[in-house]
């Protein structure tokens, strides 16, 4: 009862309340709206977002194995983490299809990084095995490898991390090889492999498998690792049970070699280096680890794989996989097929005329000649006394008038430097032989090997006088090198020449380094010059400092083979010893040398004689060298009779018979030559044998001794050099420097003191004369017999 009585006692003043209460909630409720406004604003503007929830792991387990991914040591994770790096990582089965074709864009690993903090690399190392052998070996070589760059990063700056070791039957193939990794901040990737070949199915086959799809899907870039540096391949194999590359030692590094360019827009770091597990693997990949160092000193250095190789800027890339230049036809070689029974026609080469407008060619060219014929020839100037005007004594009185040879701005030297030439200061040249490229990728060497042991990608082929007073039809120079009967340009010093041609022949190797195929052991050995090949154009003896220059190479023990065109008898008497002197030897009379040489000297015929006196002088202290070139419709038919006349003359220690090399352009067109003066095979066989017969009759003891079918050139060899019924045309060249350093230049010693042992069986005539070690290839590349 009480209760009640107090609530009626309270209502008057609740009432009161509610009245109140009535009159002021508008204002009220706007006000305090209005407070919480004001105090959103000012917390929003002086704390940011709180945070509202965890990141979930960024890295996940390896789905493969079950184990934590390595690559999270590595400091690196794989690049399907987060949603906009998802966005980026090809899809393999569902989603949208994207299609871009072409080679991705380089990225900052190409030299030019976004961030330019100190630059770091990581190394990575995959390797595959089922016997074991590999996993001890790539440990110890990334244990190696890391020491060996300890002092790269100290005198670059550069942070090598410690190499990664993976084996590829425990990564996630994905992971690596649809797209790299994606490095921490900075870090820059280089993969390097150590794979063994197995002819049974194994994780190689799954592996090559997978680059090869990721190729070949078009929804991925093709060449989606171009970002990576680079990367290399080292493969093992077993020589006892797969004894040459064409019966399948190491087939499968090939192969991850020839998938891996292509995914990386050709990135080959160092070239393909292959051991054989049972004999020489250890030297083989120290000698591949070294060019791998070489490399990563130069990665730390620029960013870049160096000059001719991807992302170097340069301008000739040299990475064409399969392609062989035609127009490096050097040295008179010729490709034709050795056939000798059945000869098939040579390949059509680049630049030549339609087949169909060889009558014309030939027709018009014969005009040309007649009416040159008519002419006269050229009108000689003067002879190979040298002015005195070019020595620098007398350049400094007559400075205005002496020009440059070949001066920069010329066309000669464009067209030159277009030919592949690099042009030493004003009258010097070198070039990269395709024999040179044929040796570094284990395709065969010259015949220079087959017949005198000279390793062609340790050969530097160099001129110092791209000029010569011949204007030969068949020379592929193209008819833009300077001519002259006489040295009417400023000289070079020797010493710069000397330095000049190293410099630009190794620059030249160093560019072959990413090219398809090449043989780290073979990179590793052309990056020290044994041989020099003075034969490349022009005329060498014409360079008044010839001796000197000489003098230079043999300091070095550079052996030396000089190619003269028997034009410059005072230069020649005064030549000093060199390992091997040629002649050239392109007609066997005065008519048809006219024809074919298209000497600039009236008195031609007479500088030829003697210079083959002068030869004949010099054969018994060296070894002296006839080269003839065979050219069909000019210098064979009845001609061996003179050719043996010309023996009988100089007696030379070996001749050298060869078919011409057609280099099919409109010089050579316009000069009346074609593809039909390029004699087969078996018609140079045919006329060796019969100047041998020739020969024989006329009392002179000479005999075929070797043979290089490959570049259809034979040798025939004095029988000076016949021991016990074998022939001996290698030469000794260790005994030549020896000779050379004990009793100087002037040569007193006799050539049979630097014959070298017994020539390989295989270059003997009637076996083709193919190193076997070597595969031999069509110009695409193809395999192709050696018998
Ligand atoms: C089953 C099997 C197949 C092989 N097939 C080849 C082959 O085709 N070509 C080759 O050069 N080596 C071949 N080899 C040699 C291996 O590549 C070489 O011994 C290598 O070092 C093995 O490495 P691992 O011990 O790490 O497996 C083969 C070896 C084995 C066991
Ligand atoms: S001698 Fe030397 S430069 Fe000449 S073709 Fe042979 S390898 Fe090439």
């Amino acid at each position: 009862m009480s209760g009640i009585w107090n609530y009626w006692a309270l209502l008057p003043f609740l009432n009161d309340l509610h009245d109140a209460w009535q009159q002021v909630r508008v204002p009220v409720l706007l006000s305090v709206a209005f407070s919480l406004v004001l105090l959103r604003i000012y917390l929003r503007a002086k704390g940011g977002t709180p945070e509202l929830k965890t990141l979930p792991r960024k890295f996940a387990d390896n789905p493969a194995t079950g184990k934590e991914s390595l690559v999270r040591d590595a400091k690196i994770k794989p690049q399907t983490e987060t949603t906009a790096e998802k966005e980026t990582k090809p899809v393999k089965s569902q989603g949208p299809k994207r299609v871009k074709g072409g080679i991705v864009k380089r990225r900052s690993s190409d030299g030019e990084r976004n961030d330019q903090g100190p630059r770091q690399i990581q190394p990575l190392v995959f390797f595959s095995s089922i016997t074991a052998n590999t996993p001890k070996i790539s440990h110890e070589f990334a244990q190696r490898l890391h020491a060996d760059l300890h002092p790269v990063s100290s005198s670059t700056g550069c942070t090598f991390l410690s190499p990664e070791v993976l084996d590829l039957a425990e990564i996630d193939l994905d992971d690596y090889f649809v797209a790299p990794p994606k490095a921490k901040e900075g870090i820059e990737l280089l993969y390097l492999f150590l794979f063994p070949s197995y002819n049974i199915d194994t994780i190689n086959d799954t592996f090559l498998e997978h680059l090869k799809e990721t190729h070949h899907d078009f929804r991925i870039d093709t060449a989606p690792l171009s970002s990576l540096l680079g990367y290399s391949v080292f493969g093992f194999g077993d020589r006892e049970g797969w004894p040459t590359e064409q019966e399948g030692f190491c087939f499968q590094a090939k192969e991850l070699d020839k998938w891996m360019a292509k995914l990386t827009g050709r990135k080959r770091a160092a070239p393909i280096g292959m051991g054989d597990t049972k004999r020489d693997y250890a030297r083989r990949l120290a000698e591949w680890s070294e060019g791998v160092v070489d490399i990563l000193q130069q990665l730390a250095k620029t960013g870049s794989l160096g000059e001719g190789l991807p992302g170097s800027g340069a301008p000739v890339e040299s990475d064409e996989e399969d392609i062989e230049d035609v127009d490096d036809e050097d040295d008179g070689e010729v490709q034709v097929d050795d056939s000798r029974t059945k000869p098939q026609k040579p390949k059509k080469v680049k630049n030549v005329e339609d087949v169909e407008d060889l009558g014309r060619i030939m027709k018009e060219s014969r005009s040309d000649l007649d009416s040159s014929a008519n002419r006269g020839a050229p009108i000689a100037v003067d002879f190979t006394t040298y002015d005195k005007s070019t020595t620098s004594k007398g350049r400094a009185a007559a400075q205005p008038t002496i020009k440059e040879m070949v001066p920069k701005n010329s066309p000669t030297y464009a067209s030159l430097t277009k030919q592949g030439y690099t042009i030493v200061g004003s009258h010097s040249g070198v070039k990269i032989c395709r024999w040179t490229k044929s040796a570094l990728r284990g395709r065969g060497s010259c015949y220079k090997f087959s017949f005198y042991g000279i390793a062609s990608h340790q050969c530097m082929e160099t001129t110092p006088s791209l000029s010569c007073s011949n204007k030969c039809v068949f020379c592929w120079r193209h008819g833009t090198n300077p001519v002259g009967t006489k040295w009417r340009w400023v000289v070079d010093p020797p010493e710069a020449i000397f330095e000049g041609v190293k410099a630009g022949h190794y620059q030249k190797i160093k560019m072959l380094r990413g090219m398809a195929g090449v043989r780290a052991d073979r990179y590793a050995e052309a990056l020290r010059i044994r041989h020099c090949a003075l034969s490349l154009v022009g005329e060498p003896i014409f360079y008044p400092h010839i001796n000197e220059f000489l003098a230079m190479l043999h300091a070095e023990r550079i052996s030396s083979f000089l190619v003269c065109n028997a034009q410059h008898p005072d230069q020649l008497a005064a030549l000093k010893a060199v390992t091997q002197l040629y002649v050239s030897i392109d007609a066997s009379n005065r008519e048809s040398l006219r024809r074919i040489d298209r000497p600039l000297h009236r008195d031609f015929w007479e500088r030829f004689l003697r210079c083959l006196d002068i030869l004949r002088e010099r054969r018994q202290k060296q070894r002296t060298v006839f080269r003839l070139t065979l050219v069909k419709g000019f210098n064979v038919d009845d001609e061996v009779e003179g050719y043996a006349n010309l023996v009988e003359r100089g007696l030379p220690c070996f001749v050298e018979i060869k078919g011409v090399t057609y280099c099919g352009t409109a010089t050579a067109a316009n000069a009346g030559l074609s593809m039909s003066n390029v004699p087969w095979y078996w018609e140079v066989c045919d006329f060796v044998k019969a100047l041998e017969k020739r020969l024989a009759e006329k009392g002179l003891r000479y005999g075929i001794a070797a043979e290089h079918a490959h570049s259809c050139c034979v040798l025939l060899a004095s029988e000076r050099f016949r021991v016990d019924g074998k022939w001996h045309t290698l030469i000794d060249y260790k005994r030549f420097f020896e000779l050379l350093e004990e009793r100087g230049p002037d040569g007193d010693w006799r050539a049979e003191d630097y014959m070298g042992p017994a020539t390989p069986e295989w270059a003997t005539w009637g076996n083709g004369g193919f190193d076997p070690r070597d595969d031999r290839v069509d110009r695409k590349g193809r395999k192709i017999a050696t018998t």
